[in-house]
């Protein structure tokens, strides 16, 4: 019925037009020289939009290119004058507790051990371009740090890599895009000023994404960032030039930010240790997003970091009295030292399958071996199934994307409409222009034999009404409400998890597959805190199970894709997610040691 009326109305719509042309042609041919007017008039219009294309976009390129050369500039400013530094990686590979020390007896001044960092950071990113540009200013702090005679604190002279699009006074963040460009900050986020207040120096930005909404990392001002791991793989998005950087070796400790697994997704790809903070614990106040409007959907800045000790220390500092000072919107929460030395057993939960992506052979052996590893520290490990049962997590994650992408990607639309649109982004901007209607029969008619691929459409819908995106919103807290009850009717302390359900895809089909980004987006629809741990790598053996029908045989599009894109993975790098209740960032670093430790990581 629905068809015949549409087919019916383009019918009126064309006679409709034939009549407006006949009457049209008849007026032209009866007053000549009002025609010629109105020709020409229609064709100076014409050419006039077509020369102020042309225009924008010599104006956007020139503008992308100044801004490319400022950058190259700093670039070689730094690397001139580490050029005569040698044995940098001596001093870069010192365990956190080493590079502390040397700082604080003065066995290394604040300057050697910034330019050893600069050199190697510089170095890791001619190879994988995770760098942006360096923070010029660095070296006038680690000059000052070394003059001062001021008691030495928790950072002193520590180098921390700075995700583009966190505020540095006197750089713009861009997230890749030319509309963004020369948008200087006039102050340092507040976060970069409480690492400051601690004696770290911030050293570089690192690249992201375009729009920061993908797994994949590269833009028109930046270019791409390659896995330091696999250049054929992806390191990761949107902290990927922090996780590549980190993971290359360039950087100790890092700061990113992460809405739907931005922090978590390259930490797993590049085999290091983050924590992404209960949304409201870590002040956000000058971070770059595109999704400030939207308060039931929110992305959170949070640390990164090459170990254990490295992250823990970071996370310290972080979480430090002055951060609600300076931002009084955070709650005075500073960390709980008690709380994470505490050594009582705990009860965990776990799953290896959420009810949407099966996890490759690897990925479930990460999370069994993470839970013998808690088992033989003495905590108690069961299993948690509400995640999978009755598609209950699959459920909270559909209506946390389509709350995400709410106006269909329109705004970041408008913000690119002169920009080169990188591919990270480009097909779910798309996406965000079919029909309505077309999109629901696709969530229909796939829905049969695809749920996920199906859910995809379901959530490019956006929403017609203020009340629909409300009902939708309601949806998601219920949700909320039940996620929690069955946490508290199993009585869990934390749970541990998949980051991602196969190891790093490659570069050319991680774009095809953004929505196995759930696993992550589970704790970012509930706002837990949620750390990664790299925990094993990819083998010979896994390899053979997961191509091996008899132990992994892919069902749904998505699934098909990562099974392609598992191939030459061995030696990957797989980790767990672990999880805790809101505001215990204290406890989820406890679950994180002990696993550390009983996997025999710590540094
Ligand atoms: C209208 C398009 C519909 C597309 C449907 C796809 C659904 C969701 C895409 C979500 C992608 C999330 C990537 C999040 C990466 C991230 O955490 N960024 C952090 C920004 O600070």
């Amino acid at each position: 019925m629905i068809i015949a009326a549409k087919t019916h109305l383009c019918k009126m719509m064309l006679v409709a037009y034939q009549n407006v042309a006949a009457d049209t042609v008849r007026f032209l041919r009866g007053h000549p020289r009002t025609g010629s007017v109105i020709i020409s008039l229609a064709g100076a219009g014409v050419l006039g939009k077509v020369v102020l294309y042309f225009w924008y976009r010599h104006l956007s390129n020139k503008k992308r290119q100044d801004r490319q050369q400022k950058a190259k500039a700093n670039i070689n400013e730094v690397a001139e004058n580490v050029a005569e530094i040698t044995e940098s990686d001596l001093i870069v590979k010192k365990s956190i507790q080493e590079l502390r020390q040397a700082l604080c007896n003065g066995s290394l001044s604040a300057m050697e051990v910034l330019m050893a960092f600069q050199k190697e950071a510089l170095k890791v990113s001619k190879d994988i371009n995770c760098v942006t540009e360096p923070i010029i200013e660095a070296q006038e702090m680690a000059r000052s740090l070394d003059a001062s005679q001021e008691v030495k604190r928790l950072l002193h002279g520590i180098p921390v890599s700075i995700k583009e699009n966190i505020a540095i006074a006197g750089y713009d963040q861009t997230a890749g895009m030319e509309v963004h460009i020369g948008n200087i900050a006039r102050e340092d986020a507040v976060l970069v000023q409480v690492l400051k207040d601690h004696g770290a120096i911030p050293f570089m930005r690192t690249n992201i994404p375009q729009t920061m909404l993908s797994y994949d990392c590269t833009n028109p001002l930046y270019g791409t960032t390659f896995n330091p791991l696999d250049w054929s793989r992806t390191p990761g998005g949107s902290s990927t030039g922090e996780g590549a950087l980190i993971g290359g070796g360039g950087s100790i400790m890092g700061i990113g930010s992460d809405i739907g697994g931005s922090l978590r997704i390259p930490a797993d790809f590049c085999g290091i240790f983050t924590l992404k903070p209960t949304w409201g614990r870590i002040s956000r106040k000058g971070m770059l997003t595109h999704s400030k409007g939207n308060l039931s959907v929110r992305p959170v800045i949070g640390p990164m970091a090459r170990d254990f000790d490295s992250l823990l220390l970071l996370t310290q500092a972080i979480l430090s009295p002055n951060m609600s000072e300076l931002d009084p919107l955070v709650p005075p929460l500073p960390f709980d030292v008690k709380e994470y030395e505490k050594t009582s057993p705990l009860r965990i939960g776990f799953y290896t399958y959420d009810g949407t992506f099966q996890c490759q052979p690897p990925n479930v052996r990460a999370v069994m071996e993470a839970k013998a590893a808690l088992e033989a520290m003495g905590h108690e490990v069961v299993h948690f199934d509400f995640p999978t049962i009755m598609g209950e997590g699959f459920q909270g994650c559909k209506y946390y994307a389509h709350v995400l992408v709410a106006d269909r990607l329109a705004k970041l639309r408008r913000l690119l409409a002169n920009d080169k649109v990188s591919s990270g982004i480009s097909m779910n901007l798309k996406l965000g222009q079919l029909p309505v209607w077309l999109c629901k029969a696709a969530e229909f008619i796939i829905g049969f034999k695809d749920h996920m691929l199906a859910s995809v459409f379901g959530a490019a819908v956006g929403f017609r009404s203020v009340e629909e995106f409300l009902d939708k919103v309601q949806d998601l807290e219920d949700f909320r409400q039940r996620f929690l009850d069955a946490w508290l009717h199993m009585a869990l302390d934390a749970v541990i998890c998949p980051v991602f359900p196969s190891p790093a895809p490659t570069r050319d089909l991680v774009n095809m597959v953004t929505p196995a980004g759930i696993y992550c987006w589970l704790y970012n629809a509930v706002n837990y805190p949620a750390g990664v741990v790299p925990v094993t790598q990819v083998t010979k053996e896994d390899l053979d199970k997961t191509f091996d029908p008899k132990h992994y045989q892919p069902c749904t599009m998505y699934e098909k894709i990562l099974l392609k894109s598992t191939k030459g993975s061995e030696g990957h790098s797989i980790g767990v997610q672990c999880v805790t209740l809101p505001y215990k960032e204290e406890l989820c670093l406890r679950v994180m040691k002990d696993l550390t430790q009983a996997l025999g990581k710590q540094s």
